[in-house]
C-alpha cells in the first residue's frame, strides 16, 4: 500500500457520521456552514498565503501581516460579512495581527467601562476603524500586579484636563499588541491622582499618532519591543513600548463607567464594583479558553494524522511495518490529547454561555455572579493553555524528526501559541485567584450561604470528605456519577486541606503566602473538575448521527481517565480512591484507546480543516506526506545553488589546510 492510501483505509475504518460530528465540534449547523465557506474562501486566496511565513525577515513578515489584514477588512466589507464570519475569517486567516487588540480589547474596554456617551463618540469610528485602538495596560516593571502600575493621569481643573505622565523607565508600557507600530489610539492604564490623592488605576483613551501621517503626537514615544519567541509566529504582532511626557487629554476621554471625575475635579463611585476595571480581561480570558481547543485540535490532528502514516519496525514476511499508530505507548501520549482538544471545545462553549449571562446580569446591576466568572475565567484559561502548549510540544515528539521541521507546521504553532500561558494573565497568578475564591467559599461552608453554580459540589462537602469511591470492576469507571464523584472529593479535599492549613496561620496572608503551590494544585483541581463536569453535561444532549454520542463518550471518559492518571498522587492522597481503584481506572484507559483506535483519524477529520489552515506536511488530508517532504525541502533557499554561498571564504580554505597538513 502507498503513504497516500493509508488515510483513506483509516477513513473507511470510522465507526461514525464523521459530517454529524462536525457539525457538533462547530456548534451548530449554522457555525459549521460559516466555517466550512469561510476557510475554503482563506484557502483560496492568494494574499492569505502562508507557507513561506518563517523563511521572511521581521520587516517582510510584519509588511506581509499589513497586507494580509487589509486585505482580510476589505474582504469584509466587499462580502458585507457578519461580525461571526469576519472572527472565523481572521481565524483562518492565522497570522497574529494589531486587529486582534482592535477588535478583541480596544472596542471591548470601551463597551465594558465606557459610558453609553463614550461609547457612541468612540464606538462607529472603531467599528469602521476609522480610528486602530490597543489595549496598554502593562509596563516594564509591572505586569501582573496592575494595582502596582505607575503611569499617572493627574486631573488640572484648570484645563479640565488630564495630564499622563511616565514617571519612571519602569512605568514605560511594554507588551500592548498594535501599539509597536500601527495603533492610533490606546485605552491606557494609569494611576487617577487628583490633587494629591491617588484613585488607583483607571482606563483612558488616549491618541498616539497623527490620523493624518501616523507620526506619533507630542510628548509620545513610541516603538515596538523587538524580536519575539520563534520564527515566524508571534513576531507578526507590533508588541510595543510606549512613553508619555505630560500628554494632555480631555477630561471626558477618562472610561466612566466604574468611577467618574466631574468638572469640579470629585471622585465618584457609582453602584457597580471597582472590578470591572478588568472586564475586558475577564472577556479575553473566556475567548482564550476555546482558542485552546482550536490550536489543541490542530497539533493533534497533524499528530494523528502522521501517526497512522509512519510506519517503523514489526515487518512479517516482508509485509508492511507496523503503523506507529499502532503502539500503544504512541496511544497512550496521544488520545488523551485527542480528548482534550474535544473537552476543551465544550467547556470554551459553556464558558461562553456564562461569560453571556454575567454581561446580561451586570446590565441589569446584578453583580452576584461576578467573582465566580472571574474565577471561571482565570481557572479555565490557565489550564487550557498550560495544557495546550505541553501538547503542541508532545505532538512534536510524536512525530519524530519530521516534527522539528519547520514544514511539519508544528515548531510555529508552538511558538505562536506559549504566550498565552503568559498574555491575559500569567497562568500561576490566575490560579492563585482561584485559590482565593475556594478558600472564600470553604470559609462561608456553614453560614448559611449556599454554594453556587462550579462550587455548588461544596454544598456536599460533609458526603465528599467521607465518601468512599464504588469501583470494584474496571468498568465501573465508565458511569458518569462515579467519575463525577471522585473529581469532586478531590477538589473539595484539597481545598478543605489547604484551608484547615491556613486556619493555622495567625496572618492569613502569610499563610496563603507559604502555602501558595497547595492552593495552586487545589485550583488546578477544581478547574478540571469544571471540564469533567461540562463534558459530562454535554452528553446529557440529543446528540443526533450514528455513533456520534458514543465516540464521545468514549472520549470523555478517556479524558477524565487520563486526568485521573494523571493525577493519581491527589487521588489516592486525599483518600478519594484506593490504589486498587487507580489501577482499574488505568485497565479501562486502555480499553478505551483500543476502543476509540478505529476512528480516531475520522475524528480529526471532524475538525474540518483545510490543509491551508493546518499549513503542516505532516498532517496534509491525502498523507502523501514523503513525496510532500521531499519537494519541500528542495524550495529551501539553501538549496537554490548547489555550492553555498561562503563556500570560497569559508569551508574551501579549511579543506585546503587540511590537505596542507595531511601534506607535512
Ligand atoms: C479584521 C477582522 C476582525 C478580526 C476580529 C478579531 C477578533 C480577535 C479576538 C482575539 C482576542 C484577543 C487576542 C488575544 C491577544 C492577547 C493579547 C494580550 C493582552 C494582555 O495580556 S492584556 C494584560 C493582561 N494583564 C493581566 O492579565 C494582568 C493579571 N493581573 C490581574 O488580572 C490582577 O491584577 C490580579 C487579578 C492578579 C490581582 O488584582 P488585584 O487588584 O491586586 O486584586 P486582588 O486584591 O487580588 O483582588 C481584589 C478583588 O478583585 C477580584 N478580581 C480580581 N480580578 C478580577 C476580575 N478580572 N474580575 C472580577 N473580579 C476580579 C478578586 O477576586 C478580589 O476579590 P475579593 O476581594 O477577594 O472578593
Ligand atoms: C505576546 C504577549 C502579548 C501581550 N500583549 C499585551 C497587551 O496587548 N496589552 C498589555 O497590557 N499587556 C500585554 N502583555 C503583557 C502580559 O499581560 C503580561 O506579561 C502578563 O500579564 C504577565 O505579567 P508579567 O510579565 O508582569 O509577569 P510577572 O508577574 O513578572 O511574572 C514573572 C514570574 O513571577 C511569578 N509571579 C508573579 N506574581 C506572583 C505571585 N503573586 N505569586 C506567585 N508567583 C508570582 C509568575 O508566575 C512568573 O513565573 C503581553 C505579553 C505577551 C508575552
Amino acid at each position: 500500500m502507498e503513504a497516500v492510501d493509508y488515510l483513506a483505509e483509516e477513513r473507511r475504518k470510522a465507526e461514525f457520521d464523521v459530517e454529524e460530528m462536525k457539525i457538533v465540534w462547530a456548534g451548530s449547523r449554522h457555525a459549521y456552514e460559516i466555517s466550512d465557506r469561510v476557510s475554503r474562501l482563506v484557502a483560496s486566496d492568494p494574499v492569505f498565503r502562508k507557507d513561506n511565513r518563517t523563511m521572511l525577515s521581521r520587516k517582510d513578515l510584519f509588511k506581509d501581516t499589513l497586507r494580509k489584514a487589509a486585505h482580510a477588512w476589505k474582504r469584509i466589507i466587499e462580502l458585507r460579512l457578519s461580525e461571526e464570519e469576519a472572527k472565523t475569517l481572521r481565524f483562518y486567516v492565522d497570522q497574529p495581527a494589531y486587529t486582534d487588540l482592535h477588535w478583541g480589547m480596544f472596542i471591548p474596554a470601551i463597551k465594558g467601562q465606557g459610558t453609553e456617551e463614550q461609547q457612541q463618540k468612540w464606538l462607529p469610528m472603531a467599528y469602521k476603524m476609522q480610528i486602530i485602538g490597543c489595549y496598554a495596560q502593562t509596563e516594564l516593571g509591572h505586569g501582573s500586579n496592575v494595582q502596582g502600575l505607575e503611569t499617572t493621569a493627574k486631573f488640572d481643573p484648570q484645563t479640565d484636563e488630564f495630564v499622563i505622565h511616565s514617571p519612571t523607565l519602569t512605568s514605560s508600557k511594554w507588551w500592548p499588541g498594535g501599539l509597536g507600530k500601527v495603533s492610533t489610539h490606546a485605552v491606557v492604564y494609569a494611576r487617577l491622582i487628583i490633587d494629591g490623592q491617588d484613585h488607583g488605576v483607571h482606563g483612558f483613551i488616549v491618541q498616539l499618532r497623527s490620523l493624518d501621517d501616523h507620526s506619533p503626537l507630542p510628548g509620545i514615544t513610541v516603538g515596538d519591543v523587538g524580536m519575539k519567541f520563534g520564527s515566524g509566529a508571534y513576531n507578526s504582532m507590533d508588541n510595543g513600548v510606549l512613553r508619555f511626557d505630560h500628554v494632555r487629554i480631555p477630561r471626558n476621554q477618562m472610561l466612566m463607567r466604574v468611577s467618574q471625575v466631574t468638572r469640579e475635579g470629585k471622585y465618584m463611585q457609582s453602584d457597580v464594583p471597582r472590578q470591572l476595571v478588568y472586564g475586558t480581561m475577564v472577556y479575553v480570558r473566556q475567548t482564550i479558553v476555546s482558542d485552546a481547543s482550536r490550536a489543541l485540535s490542530r497539533a493533534v490532528c497533524i499528530a494523528t494524522r502522521y501517526s497512522a502514516v509512519r510506519r517503523q519496525f514489526g515487518s512479517q514476511n516482508g509485509g508492511p511495518e507496523t503503523q506507529v499508530i499502532n503502539y500503544k505507548t504512541q496511544q497512550s501520549r496521544l488520545f488523551p490529547l485527542l480528548a482534550s482538544a474535544y473537552a476543551f471545545k465544550f467547556v470554551g462553549e459553556w464558558l461562553k454561555w456564562l461569560y453571556a449571562d454575567v454581561t446580561q446580569r451586570l446590565e441589569a446591576n446584578d453583580f452576584s455572579t461576578l467573582p465566580e466568572a472571574h474565577a471561571c475565567t482565570a481557572g479555565l484559561k490557565s489550564v487550557t493553555t498550560s495544557a495546550t502548549a505541553d501538547a503542541i510540544e508532545e505532538c512534536r515528539k510524536l512525530c519524530g524528526g519530521h516534527g522539528y521541521l519547520s514544514s511539519s507546521g508544528l515548531p510555529e504553532l508552538f511558538a505562536v501559541y506559549i504566550p498565552a500561558c503568559t498574555y491575559e494573565g500569567d497562568n500561576i497568578v490566575l490560579l492563585l485567584q482561584v485559590a482565593r475564591f475556594l478558600m472564600k467559599t470553604v470559609s462561608q461552608l456553614g453560614s448559611g450561604k449556599n454554594p453556587v453554580g462550579t462550587t455548588a459540589y461544596m454544598g456536599r462537602v460533609e458526603h465528599l470528605t467521607q465518601c468512599n469511591c464504588e469501583v470494584q470492576r474496571a468498568e465501573d469507571w465508565l458511569k458518569p456519577s462515579v467519575i463525577l464523584e471522585a473529581f469532586e472529593a478531590r477538589a473539595a479535599r484539597m481545598s478543605v486541606a489547604c484551608a484547615k492549613s491556613l486556619s493555622k496561620f495567625s496572618n492569613p496572608e502569610e499563610g496563603f503566602a507559604e502555602l501558595s503551590a497547595d492552593l495552586v494544585e487545589a485550583a488546578v483541581a477544581h478547574c478540571q473538575l469544571i471540564i469533567v463536569s461540562k463534558f459530562i453535561e454535554k452528553l446529557q444532549q440529543d446528540i443526533p448521527g450514528k455513533g456520534v454520542k458514543r465516540q464521545l463518550e468514549t472520549l470523555c471518559n478517556i479524558y477524565a481517565l487520563y486526568l485521573l492518571h494523571k493525577h493519581l498522587g491527589d487521588f489516592i492522597s486525599t483518600g478519594s480512591i484506593s490504589p486498587k481503584q487507580g489501577a482499574l481506572a488505568n485497565e479501562q484507559l486502555r480499553l478505551l484507546y483500543s476502543q476509540v483506535r478505529p476512528s480516531v483519524i475520522a475524528l480529526v477529520d471532524a475538525f474540518n480543516y483545510t490543509d491551508h489552515y493546518l499549513g503542516s506536511i505532516l498532517g496534509c488530508y491525502d498523507g502523501n506526506v514523503y513525496q510532500k517532504l521531499y519537494d519541500e525541502a528542495w524550495k529551501d533557499p539553501l538549496n537554490e545553488t548547489v555550492v553555498p554561498d561562503g563556500y570560497h571564504e569559508y569551508i574551501r580554505p579549511i579543506l585546503k589546510q587540511h590537505i596542507r597538513n595531511a601534506r607535512l
